[in-house]
């Protein structure tokens, strides 16, 4: 089976940031969304970035976001990818001159054909759909909704954590898993033990 890649979101500290690097993180997320109880400001992100291995992808997460927001926080950190977790369209989505990953919140009725043809297979991120809350939210949703031609290619999250990831990557194969609330202390915090823990369940489930 392909290495699983590993991206754990919500980081708020330079020194989760180095501890998930050290735990085989191929990637952190940086919220920007001033909702969040994870949000960070674009200079606290900076510092994060900072902190990680060159070889560690700084992903910013932002929610139907102004334009200007997305420039003001560009130009204070160095991201490598934009991930858009609200409605945005793949023009305004497209409009950073960046790559982009397009979560898409889904529940019962979610057409995941319809979004892949939308934003492109390899840039989709499925969360679970839960009204009122726009992630971060440690819910899953029903994975037998993933059609099986998108599946490898696809970032999954929503409620993974350390007793259900190898599970997850057996059933879906994605390409990625994502983790926020599933490895935390409290919102915010993440727990050395559980980000390791949830890396070997991955690497576990990748050997098969
Ligand atoms: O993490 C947040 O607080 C958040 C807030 C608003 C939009 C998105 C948010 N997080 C997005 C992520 O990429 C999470 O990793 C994803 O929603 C999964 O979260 P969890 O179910 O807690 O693992």
């Amino acid at each position: 089976m392909a290495r699983t890649r590993v991206k754990i979101c919500g980081i708020t500290r330079p020194e989760d940031g180095r501890m998930a690097a050290a735990a085989g993180a191929d990637a952190i997320g940086l919220v920007f969304h001033p909702d969040s109880p994870r949000a960070v400001s674009p200079e606290r992100a900076a510092e994060i970035c900072a902190a990680l291995p060159p070889f560690v992808t700084a992903v910013g997460l932002f929610v139907d976001p102004a334009r200007e927001q997305v420039e003001r926080t560009l130009a204070a950190c160095p991201l490598d990818l934009l991930q858009f977790h609200g409605g945005e369209a793949p023009e305004f989505c497209a409009a950073f001159g960046r790559r982009y990953l397009k979560a898409v919140r889904v529940g019962a009725e979610t057409d995941l054909a319809a979004a892949a043809a939308r934003y492109g297979a390899d840039r989709l991120l499925l969360d679970a759909y839960v009204p009122g809350q726009a992630g971060g939210t440690g819910r899953s949703f029903n994975w037998a909704l993933i059609p099986a031609d998108l599946a490898s290619r696809v970032v999954l999250a929503g409620g993974l954590d350390a007793e259900n990831v190898g599970e997850a990557v057996r059933a879906v194969g994605p390409y990625a898993v994502d983790a926020s609330s599933g490895v935390e202390e409290g919102p915010g915090v993440k727990s050395a033990a559980r980000v390791k823990a949830f890396i070997q369940g991955v690497r576990d489930a990748d050997r098969g």
